[in-house]
C-alpha cells in the first residue's frame, strides 16, 4: 500500500505586481493537477528547474501549504489537517536553513528534540550511537550550530531530522555547498538508513549524481507538471540520447565499420563509437571482436545532465 498518494492535487498562488501605481494580480499555478504514489522504502528523486514547483509539493506533502484542489495522504492521513499527528512520522530537512537551535550545542538540539517527540531515552541513545558513528560526528557535539561548517551543520541537521524514527524522510538539497567528500559521505549514509531501516525518502535536488547514487525512481517536473516517472535508465532511453563503446584495439586501426554505430572519435587504438539507446551493446562487441583486434572495451550512459536539459527543453 502506498504511504504518499496524490491524486489531481493543485496549489495556486495569486502574486501582485507593481508598475508605478498600478497593482495588477495574476495566478501561478505552482503545482498542477499532480497525481503520483510512493510505496514503503522507495527513494525518489524529484527534480525539476528553479520554480518547478518541488518546494511548494514539499511543503503540502509536510501539511505547511493546504492544496488549492486535489487530494493527498501520507502515511494514511491528510498532512494539512493532521500536521502534528503526521510530524511523528515524518522527518524534513531544508539544505538551506537549519532546523537545529542556532546558539545550542548539537547534543543540547537532539536532547530538547528527543523530549519533543516523545522518543524513549533508550532508543534514542541507540539512535544518537549510531547517527554519530555514520555521520562522524562526535567531535561536534559540544559545538554551539552557529559555529558548524555547513557540512558539519548538515549532517547534524539530518541526525535531527531521523532521532525519532521517520517512516518518510524529506530532503530539500541536502548536498548543496558541500564538498564532494561531505556529499560522499552523506550519499553513503543515506543508502545505508534506506537498506537497514527500509526508510521512504524523496529527495529533491539539482545534483544529478545524488539522483544517480540513490534514486531507483526519478520524477520531473515542469512549471507544475510531471512530465517523467520512472527509473533513470528509462529517463535516459525516453530521450533517445546515444550510449558509447569505448574500444581498445591492439595497435592504432582506421576507424572501425560496422552497421549501428558510428566512430565518434579516436586516439591512438582507443575508438569511441556512437551507438542508440535502443540498440542492444552485445551484437556490436561481437562483431567489433570478429572483425578487429579488441583488448578492452567499455559501455558509457549519456551524461544525465544532458538528456535532463533535453527534457526541460521538450516541456
Ligand atoms: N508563497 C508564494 N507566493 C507566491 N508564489 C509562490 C510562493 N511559493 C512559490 N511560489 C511560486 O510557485 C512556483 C513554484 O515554486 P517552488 O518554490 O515550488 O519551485 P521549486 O521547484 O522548489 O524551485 P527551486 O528549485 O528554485 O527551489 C514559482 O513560480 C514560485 O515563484
Amino acid at each position: 500500500m502506498p504511504v504518499i498518494e496524490l491524486d489531481q492535487v493543485s496549489r495556486a498562488f495569486t502574486v501582485t505586481n507593481r508598475t508605478g501605481l498600478r497593482r495588477t494580480r495574476r495566478e501561478v499555478r505552482a503545482v498542477d493537477d499532480l497525481s503520483f504514489t510512493v510505496e514503503p522504502g522507495e527513494v525518489m528523486g524529484y527534480i525539476g528547474p528553479n520554480g518547478a514547483g518541488k518546494s511548494t509539493t514539499i511543503k503540502m506533502l509536510t501539511g505547511i501549504l493546504v492544496p488549492t484542489s486535489g487530494t493527498i495522504r501520507v502515511a494514511g492521513v491528510d498532512p494539512s489537517r493532521h500536521r502534528t499527528r503526521l510530524a511523528r512520522r515524518i522527518g524534513v530537512v531544508f539544505g538551506q536553513r537549519t532546523t537545529l537551535w542556532w546558539d545550542l550545542p548539537l547534543k543540547d538540539s537532539f536532547a530538547v528534540l528527543q523530549k519533543m517527540y516523545g522518543v524513549p531515552p533508550a532508543r534514542h541513545r541507540e539512535n544518537l550511537d549510531t547517527f554519530v558513528e555514520l555521520l562522524d560526528l562526535g567531535d561536534l557535539l559540544d559545538v554551539p550550530v552557529r559555529a558548524l561548517s555547513l557540512g558539519q551543520r548538515m549532517r547534524g541537521d539530518i541526525a535531527a531530522a531521523l532521532l525519532h524514527d521517520p517512516e518518510i524522510v524529506y530532503l530539500d538539497e541536502p548536498t548543496i555547498g558541500l564538498d564532494i567528500v561531505s556529499k560522499t559521505r552523506l550519499r553513503t549514509f543515506l543508502a545505508e538508513l534506506n537498506r537497514a531501516r527500509g526508510t521512504t525518502v524523496i529527495l529533491t535536488t539539482h545534483d544529478l549524481d545524488d539522483i544517480e547514487a540513490l534514486c531507483s525512481r526519478v520524477m520531473v517536473i515542469d512549471h507544475g507538471h510531471q512530465v517523467y516517472d520512472g527509473t533513470l535508465t528509462g529517463l535516459r532511453a525516453s530521450q533517445s540520447a546515444p550510449r558509447t563503446l569505448v574500444v581498445d584495439l591492439a595497435t592504432p586501426h582506421p576507424p572501425i565499420t560496422i552497421t549501428g554505430a558510428t566512430v565518434t572519435r579516436t586516439d591512438g587504438p582507443r575508438q569511441w563509437l556512437s551507438f542508440p539507446p535502443t540498440t542492444s551493446a552485445a551484437p556490436l562487441v561481437a562483431e567489433i571482436a570478429a572483425n578487429y583486434p579488441l583488448v578492452d572495451l567499455s559501455v558509457q550512459e549519456p551524461p544525465i545532465e544532458s538528456i535532463i536539459t533535453k527534457l526541460y527543453a521538450g516541456a
